[in-house]
């Protein structure tokens, strides 16, 4: 539409600064879906929110072609298969067309998931008595698919636990040896008392298949998670409140007072480090909390 203040020159001059801006633009939303700073689901959802914005005035052949899997020829197969003719720009396209377009890059391409990139070494990590071994426990039996890492450990196993599938209970020497021939991801003492360790091998071979690995593991263990692994996933279970956290405790039954006193002082330093993870998890109910967890492990 011209403008009637103004002469059809600066007109002109106007709309091609335009649509050099809107070319720059174009140009910069294809190197992020290439470089993947934003999925193509990204581009197409601000495309159409917005049809008039460059992700929207973007055409399907520029956008197929920035994905890094697909050259012009796929492109062209792609286009065909879905029945949408190239000249169409993003935003011009019709409902039935969005919608094959965003169900072929689902199967294609699914989007990562909440994990934003991060690998599949999950770290469950929090306060004393907050729930981390009932909510592990909840995972395991209901995601078979999960590994639960299997931790090594000096102190003596309580009535009804097993050695190899509640943890591997060995001497101080063997703990020893396993620090020395480098067999554990992390080691550290726990409520100053025993060690505790999470066994590397295992973690490997789940990961190279694939599979999603948890460890349950104390604070310290996390931090040297977090700097062997830094794309690891650090999850803090937090209680639903301070009260509900000593109730946990004093309800498991499973330490004296003093002993008690001991583990709520450092359950308040623990709670003043989540912020160093990456999701916090309330466990006010079992189920839920464990869902949640592993749906961002999965
Ligand atoms: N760093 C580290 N901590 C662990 C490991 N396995 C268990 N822990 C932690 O050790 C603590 C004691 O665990 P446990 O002996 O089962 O006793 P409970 O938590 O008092 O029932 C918990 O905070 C666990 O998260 C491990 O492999 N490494
Ligand atoms: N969501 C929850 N609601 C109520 N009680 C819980 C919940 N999660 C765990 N508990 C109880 O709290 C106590 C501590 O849980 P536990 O799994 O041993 O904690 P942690 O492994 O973090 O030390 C246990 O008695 C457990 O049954």
């Amino acid at each position: 539409m011209p403008d009637s203040r103004n002469p059809p020159e600066v007109d002109r001059a106007a709309a091609s600064r335009r649509a050099v801006a809107a070319r720059r633009e174009r140009a910069a939303l294809k190197r992020d879906v290439t470089t993947r700073v934003i999925t193509p689901q990204d581009l197409l959802r601000r495309a159409w929110a917005e049809p008039e914005s460059p992700a929207g005035a973007m055409r399907v052949t520029e956008f197929l072609t920035a994905i890094p899997a697909i050259g012009e020829g796929k492109r062209d197969r792609i286009l065909a298969d879905l029945e949408i003719s190239p000249v169409k720009k993003i935003g011009g396209l019709g409902v039935r067309q969005r919608t094959a377009l965003q169900a072929f890059l689902d199967h294609r391409l699914p989007e990562p998931s909440a994990r934003g990139g991060r690998s599949r070494l999950v770290v469950l990590a929090g306060p004393t008595a907050v729930g981390k071994g009932t909510v592990a426990a909840h995972i395991k039996e209901h995601h078979p698919e999960i590994l639960l890492s299997v931790s090594a450990t000096t102190r003596a196993p309580r009535p009804g636990e097993v050695h190899g599938e509640h943890y591997f209970f060995v001497d101080d020497a063997e703990f020893d040896r396993m620090v020395d021939d480098g067999e554990l991801l992390e080691h550290a003492t726990v409520h100053n008392a025993s060690r505790y360790g999470t066994p590397r091998g295992p973690i490997d071979a789940a990961l190279a298949e694939g599979r999603t690995v948890l460890l349950e593991i104390d604070l310290q263990g996390a931090r040297q998670v977090r700097a062997a692994a830094p794309d690891a996933t650090l999850v803090f279970l937090l209680p639903p409140s301070w009260d509900e956290l000593v109730n946990r405790l004093v309800g498991r039954g499973t330490e004296g007072d003093e002993e008690r006193a001991r583990r709520l002082k450092t359950a308040r330093v623990e709670l003043a480090s989540q912020g160093e993870f990456d999701f916090r998890v309330v466990n006010d109910d079992v189920a839920r909390a464990a869902a949640e967890v592993a749906q961002l492990a999965g």
